[in-house]
């Protein structure tokens, strides 16, 4: 569906993509997961033709492009990190607004249920909370009907409720037969969504593999969990993190030191993360 052999994109001096490469097979849901400044955001835009590459071969659909053009353009939907709209129109004046830029695509009616805004349909833009407007650019992004969809971020700021009905509609498509492209630094959502993750860092992707195969390869046993400072282990956000594959002895070391509050769990994403480059996913 999609494929990306050693892009490379500078801004003055400073390499932004030290030369990546992956690819999207059709009907998937493929995350980037990385911090801020990692080079999610240049990727996708220069997948969907907002921004230049400097080197580097895309392919789309099974043939390299070099320009992003209208043909494509018909054919995939983007939601980037902030949408602009019109904020005197109403939810549903905007939905209908970008379905007439397109040739298909959904019934807006359609789109207002499946991103639950049906009581807001006559309401201003401009009156939207931050969650509402985010579902209204969300149902925009796929109102022609994409093959394949571009998400940058598309849950950052969400309550967990709205996060929810966002991913349930990213797996309703993917279950359609669509693909989509989803970049995150949220560990949880690429772990949950994704059947394949590019952990990508400083411009270069460090792992590659499904969220199960990631976990696997990356040798890590069991976490146990400390709250607050411990002698042994790594700190991230006030926790202690220690990585054992002898979880019995760690137990019996910590509640000989009087050490009560932890948990036992199995390693995620974000450790492995943490395990490849020594530092946490979010800054
Ligand atoms: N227009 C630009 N001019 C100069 N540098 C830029 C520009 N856009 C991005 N960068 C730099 O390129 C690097 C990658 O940025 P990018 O926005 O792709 O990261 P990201 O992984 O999407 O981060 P975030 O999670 O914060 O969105 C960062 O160091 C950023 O400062």
């Amino acid at each position: 569906m999609i494929k990306v052999v050693n892009l490379k994109k500078k801004y003055g001096d400073f390499e932004a993509l030290k030369g990546i490469s992956f690819s999207i097979e059709r009907g998937i849901i493929f995350s980037f997961l990385g911090p801020n400044g990692a080079g999610k955001t240049t990727t996708l835009e220069i997948l969907v033709g907002l921004r230049k590459k400097t080197s580097g071969e895309i392919y789309f659909f099974g043939q390299k492009v070099d320009d992003i053009d209208k043909k494509i353009k018909e054919r995939i939907g983007v939601l980037l990190q902030k949408t602009e709209l019109f904020r005197e129109l109403t939810v549903y004046e905007t939905l209908k607004l970008f379905r007439s830029f397109y040739k298909k695509g959904y019934d807006p009616k359609k789109v207002l249920e499946m991103i639950g805004l049906v009581e807001k349909k006559n309401e201003r833009v401009k009156t939207l909370s931050g969650g509402q407007f985010q579902r209204l650019s969300f149902g925009l992004s796929f109102i022609n009907d994409p093959e394949i969809l571009f998400l940058d971020e598309p849950t950052t700021g969400l309550d967990p409720q709205s996060r929810r009905h966002i991913w349930d509609i990213i797996r309703e498509f993917k279950r359609g037969g669509k693909t989509i492209f989803l970049t995150t630094h949220y560990m949880e959502e690429a772990q949950t969504l994704s059947n394949k993750v590019c952990i990508i860092d400083n411009g270069l992707i460090i792992a590659e593999g499904s969220p199960d195969e990631l976990i696997k390869h990356s040798g890590l046993s069991t976490i146990v969990e400390v709250d607050g400072e411990y002698n042994f282990g790594k700190v991230v956000e006030g926790k202690t993190i220690i990585e054992t594959k002898n979880m019995s002895e760690v137990i019996n070391k910590l509640l000989n030191d009087g050490v009560e509050k932890f948990i036992v769990r199995h390693p995620t994403l974000e450790d492995v993360f943490l395990k490849l480059t020594g530092k946490e996913l979010r800054d």
